[in-house]
């Protein structure tokens, strides 16, 4: 007989390695609820992040996402995809593996870039040209490894199917 699969997934990761787009596939396998923290925000704030950035500096933005991330109400099961930074603030990480199974979503820098070519809803590196895209990550991510890296599973995300995403989760 086949295990339940229940409880919360959470994943996280770097912008752009495709935590929006896994979620809502292993979402439907499941046939759960997905989640985009992200889009919570937007509507919590009711503007975009790109504006909320622009109002309340990045300290501001982060303290919104500490409080969407522990106030949302998540349904007994369900596939969360989490902003880019939000496992490296506070508690979150912690608060994460608390409360599910997280995914870190793994991709090389130069990946990164290849799949960041939409940049205005990401205010960090809406300016930035593809050679200083790249430099940004190579820093960010050595800073953000540390929390990443307490993830339940870590996966190369770069070609993960949706099976193998689940099979991860679910063993
Ligand atoms: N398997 C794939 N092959 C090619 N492109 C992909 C794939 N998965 C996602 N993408 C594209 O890569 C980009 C980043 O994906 P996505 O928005 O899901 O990342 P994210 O981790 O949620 O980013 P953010 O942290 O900024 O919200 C999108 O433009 C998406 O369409
Ligand atoms: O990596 C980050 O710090 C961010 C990633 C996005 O998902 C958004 O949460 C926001 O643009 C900040
Ligand atoms: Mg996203």
């Amino acid at each position: 007989m086949e295990q339940q699969k229940k409880g919360i997934i959470f994943l996280i990761g770097f912008m752009g390695c495709g935590k929006s787009t896994k979620a809502k596939q292993l979402a439907q396998r499941l046939s759960c609820p997905v989640i985009d923290l992200d889009d919570e925000i937007v509507k919590a704030a009711g503007q975009s992040i790109t504006d909320y950035f622009a109002a309340h500096g990045e300290a501001g933005f982060r303290i919104l996402e500490r409080e969407t991330l522990h106030e949302f109400a998540y349904p007994e099961t369900c596939v969360v995809a989490t902003g880019g930074g939000l496992p490296c603030f506070f508690d979150n990480m912690d608060w994460i593996n608390l409360h599910g199974k997280s995914v870190y979503l793994k991709m090389e820098p130069a990946q990164l870039v290849s799949r960041l070519q939409k940049r205005e809803k990401r205010p960090l590196i809406k300016d930035m040209d593809d050679p200083t895209l790249l430099q940004f990550i190579e820093q960010k991510l050595g800073e953000r490894e540390p929390f990443y890296s307490q993830a339940t599973y870590i996966l190369n995300a770069f070609d993960l199917s949706a099976e193998e995403l689940e099979k991860t989760v679910f063993p």
